[in-house]
C-alpha cells in the first residue's frame, strides 16, 4: 500500500468541537509520501474540517497535527509553501484575469514573475485556454474556473496536494486529464488527499482510501482490502454498508410521492 515509509502527513488524537456539537473525535492518520488518499465520507462526517485543520485554515482543535514533520501549530508556517490546495467552492477572483490571478498566487509562493508568466501560458495552454489568458474569470464557465483552480494549486509545484471535488464542472476529456496528472504526480513522489463524493473516481485513483463517518475513521485500507472486509462489490456499495445505509428507495419513493402530491395522475 505505502510507496514510502516517508511520513508526510501524521494526525494525532485529533477532536475538534463546534460548540456541543463533536465533528471529529480524536482520529489519527499517518500518510506516506507518493500516496493517493481517497477521503470520503457522508455529508457533515468533517472531511472538509480536517482538511481546513491541515491547511491551518481552523486553528483551534485538539490533538496535532505535523506535515513534514512539523508541528502545525508551533512550528511556523514555513510547511505551506510545499502544499497545494484545490478548495471545493473556489474562492476566485472575479475581476481579475487568469493571468492576474496566477500572478498572485505565484507571487505568494515566492515564484518569480518571468516564471509565472512562462508557467501560466503554458498550462493554459494545455487545458485549451490559451485565447482566455487576459480575459475575465467573472466571464468563464464554471469546468473554465475548475481548471484555473487546478492550475493555481499546482503552479508552485507542491509536494503535498489537497483536493476537494477537484473534478467539478470538467468535461469527460479534462477529467481524464486531471486523473492521469495525479496519478504522474503520486508517481514522482507527490502525496496527494483527494476529498470527493464520486465513488468510482476514487475507486479507481486512490491507492488508499480512509472513511470517515461521524467524526472517526472506520475503515483506512486499499480498495481491495476494504472489499475483503466489507465482502462488497463497488466502493459505492462498501460506502453504503460501511455507513449504514439502505433506505435510498424508500426515501425516493417518500421524495417522489411528495412532490407529486396534489397531481390529479398520481
Ligand atoms: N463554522 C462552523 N460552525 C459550526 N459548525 C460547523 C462549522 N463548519 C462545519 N460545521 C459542522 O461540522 C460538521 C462537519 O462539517 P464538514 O464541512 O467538515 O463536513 P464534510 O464531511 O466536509 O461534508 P460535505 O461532504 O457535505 O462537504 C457539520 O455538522 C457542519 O455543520
Amino acid at each position: 500500500m505505502c510507496k514510502s515509509d516517508e511520513v508526510v502527513l501524521s494526525i494525532k488524537n485529533v477532536s475538534k468541537s463546534y460548540g456541543a456539537t463533536q465533528v471529529l473525535n480524536s482520529i489519527n492518520l499517518e500518510v506516506y509520501k507518493g500516496q493517493i488518499i481517497g477521503y470520503i465520507g457522508p455529508n457533515g462526517a468533517g472531511k472538509s474540517t480536517t482538511v481546513k485543520m491541515m491547511l491551518g485554515l481552523i486553528t483551534e482543535f485538539e490533538g496535532n497535527i505535523e506535515i513534514f514533520n512539523h508541528n502545525i501549530k508551533t512550528g511556523g508556517a514555513a510547511y505551506k509553501s510545499r502544499i497545494g490546495y484545490v478548495p471545493e467552492n473556489g474562492e476566485i477572483y472575479d475581476s481579475l484575469t487568469p493571468l492576474e490571478y496566477l500572478s498572485f498566487v505565484g507571487g505568494l509562493y515566492g515564484m518569480n514573475n518571468e516564471e509565472i508568466i512562462h508557467k501560466t501560458s503554458e498550462l493554459m495552454e494545455l487545458f485549451d485556454l490559451e485565447d482566455m489568458l487576459h480575459t475575465r474569470i467573472s466571464s468563464f464557465s464554471k469546468g473554465m474556473r475548475q481548471k484555473v483552480l487546478i492550475i493555481a494549486s499546482l503552479i508552485h509545484n507542491p509536494d503535498l496536494l489537497f483536493l476537494d471535488e477537484p473534478l467539478s464542472g470538467l468535461d469527460a476529456n479534462s477529467m481524464m486529464i486531471v486523473k492521469e496528472i495525479l496519478e504522474q504526480l503520486a508517481n514522482q513522489g507527490k502525496t496527494i488527499f483527494y476529498s470527493s463524493h464520486i465513488m468510482d473516481v476514487v475507486e479507481k485513483i486512490s491507492n488508499r482510501i480512509v472513511l470517515l463517518t461521524n467524526g472517526e475513521i472506520v475503515a483506512d485500507g486499499s480498495f481491495e482490502q476494504l472489499q475483503q472486509q466489507s465482502k462488497e462489490g463497488s466502493l459505492e456499495e462498501i460506502f453504503n454498508q460501511l455507513t449504514g445505509f439502505d433506505q435510498h428507495k424508500e426515501i425516493a419513493n417518500q421524495f417522489v410521492s411528495i412532490v407529486r402530491s396534489g397531481d390529479n395522475n398520481v
